[in-house]
């Protein structure tokens, strides 16, 4: 057989003259055939990106070129990613994993979340209420309410609250407690469906003392799931077993949510954490500092506290940034030095933009409501001034993929990731949206002063 390269090159010479060069180009320009086997041809490709969209969009076209190539119509192609190109996507991010006892191992676990403790949450006006209630409902006597749904925006302290509970409980009582992501929650439960588990699935979600169950505004538009989730709900309540939500979004705002669940989420007590206010945010900031083995002092961090004013997370990346570069230059933190470091966080010399700037902006240019923003409508009317939206929120805020796909009614982060190529290739080329993203950002930066 000829080798890979050359099959390749023959086969892309095909590819071309159907899809033309630009197409051509964007999707195919760094792929390779790595091997033939018995039942795949496998292609390499750069990026999970590229890997998506050829799988979605040309499996079928090289399936049938490919077989008819090689004379082989049983072949399938599968793409996989080719470890010697850069990869360009950051690649999804990995649901939560809870452990068969529980134990919380997933992604968060392993950075910055793994130790999340009550004594290290700072409380102030914006979180008091979330936190007397949560901890009401691991008081020995059964609490006033139940559910506790707390909810709040990204980077708020939803999960560390969460966290925290489930640390707490585990250590003062000999309940069987459980964290864990709604969307973990989801992949369980439709393994244990597809593998005739059900039963075991059951007896172990029905079985929880403690049920804390973090963003659960994934199950979002998921009626299928929505009826299970609504089942384990009622059995654990009719038990009298404590259950705390945490979502992005109050209970009404959560798209799709099945009337009785959302009912359900609401029948205890609802609390929303707010963005805290900059007393708060230093006292944070303070705890945060303290772990580390750099010395801030107080100047910096009223510094930070003040300019960082949107979420919490914000504010860590921002330590996480003087640590890194006061490390690498070997020198002391002082005021000049976070000024100096942290400019490349504000515009000019301004303040952090918030969510809600970039939003309004876009809103008031394409005279559009918010609830067509978040929508799943795909007229592009309302989809480019949405694609628009993501492109400047990952560009200026650098939220998560799937931050942002949480934020706009819980759309997959493949669906953020294909929006801000669409408008990345939009501004290589046509320097007039160039210019009219520039003076849309001047816009809002202006507002700001
Ligand atoms: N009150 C607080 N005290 C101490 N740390 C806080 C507080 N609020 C937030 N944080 C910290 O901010 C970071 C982000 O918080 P967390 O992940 O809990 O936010 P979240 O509301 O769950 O966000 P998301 O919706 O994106 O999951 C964490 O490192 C957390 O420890």
């Amino acid at each position: 057989m000829e080798p890979c390269s050359k099959i390749w090159d023959d086969i892309l010479e095909n590819v071309r003259e159907k899809l033309g060069p630009l197409r051509f180009n964007l999707w195919f320009k760094n792929t390779r055939l790595e091997s033939i086997g018995d039942a795949y041809a496998s292609i390499a490709v750069p990026n999970v990106f590229t890997q998506m969209w050829l799988q979605e969009n040309f499996s079928g076209l090289l399936k049938e070129d490919i077989g008819r190539f090689l004379k082989r119509s049983d072949l399938d192609v599968r793409f996989i990613l080719d470890n010697k190109q850069e990869k360009e996507i950051v690649l999804p991010e990995k649901p939560d994993v809870v452990d068969e006892k529980g134990a919380y191992t997933g992604r968060k676990a392993l950075g910055l979340n793994k130790g999340l403790l009550l004594e290290d949450f700072v409380i102030g006006p914006n979180n008091r209420l979330a936190y007397t209630a949560a901890l009401e409902m691991i008081k020995e006597e059964y609490p006033p309410f139940n559910p506790l749904f707390i909810h709040g925006n990204v980077g708020v302290g939803k999960t560390h609250l969460l966290v925290g509970i489930w640390n707490r409980v585990r250590k003062e009582q000999t309940v069987n407690a459980v964290y864990m992501s709604a969307e973990k929650w989801t992949n369980e439960f439709i393994y244990a469906l597809q593998k005739g588990k059900m039963e075991s699935f059951r007896q172990r979600y029905r079985n929880v003392d403690v049920f804390l169950i973090d963003d659960v505004h994934f199950l979002s538009n998921k009626q299928g799931v929505q009826e299970e989730f609504l089942h384990t709900f009622n059995a654990l309540y009719d038990s009298s077993k404590r259950i705390i939500f945490a979502s992005d979004a109050h209970p009404k705002q959560i798209s799709q949510l099945k009337e009785n669940l959302a009912s359900r989420f609401m029948s205890g007590m609802v609390a929303r954490i707010e963005r805290p206010e900059y007393a708060t945010r230093l006292l944070i900031l303070r705890t945060k500092a303290s772990k580390y083995d750099v010395y801030f002092p107080e100047e910096a961090l009223e510094y930070i506290a003040e300019k960082f004013d949107d979420s919490v997370r914000e504010v860590e990346s921002a330590l996480v940034t003087l640590t890194a570069h006061a490390r690498f230059n070997d020198r002391k933190i002082d005021i000049a030095f976070v000024k100096d470091v942290l400019k490349e966080f504000f515009y000019g010399d301004d303040k952090v933009v918030k969510v809600e700037e970039i939003e309004g902006a876009v809103l008031r240019h394409f005279n559009i409501s918010r609830s067509d923003l978040h929508s799943s409508r795909k007229a592009k009317t309302v989809s480019f001034p949405r694609q628009i939206c993501m492109y400047l929120i990952k560009n200026q805020l650098d939220w998560s993929y799937q931050q942002i796909g949480n934020y706009f009614g819980n759309k997959k982060h493949t669906t953020v990731i294909f929006a801000i190529k669409k408008i990345n290739e939009e501004l290589k080329k046509d320097d007039q949206f160039k210019s009219f993203l520039d003076i849309l950002m001047e816009k809002i930066k202006k507002a700001k002063k």
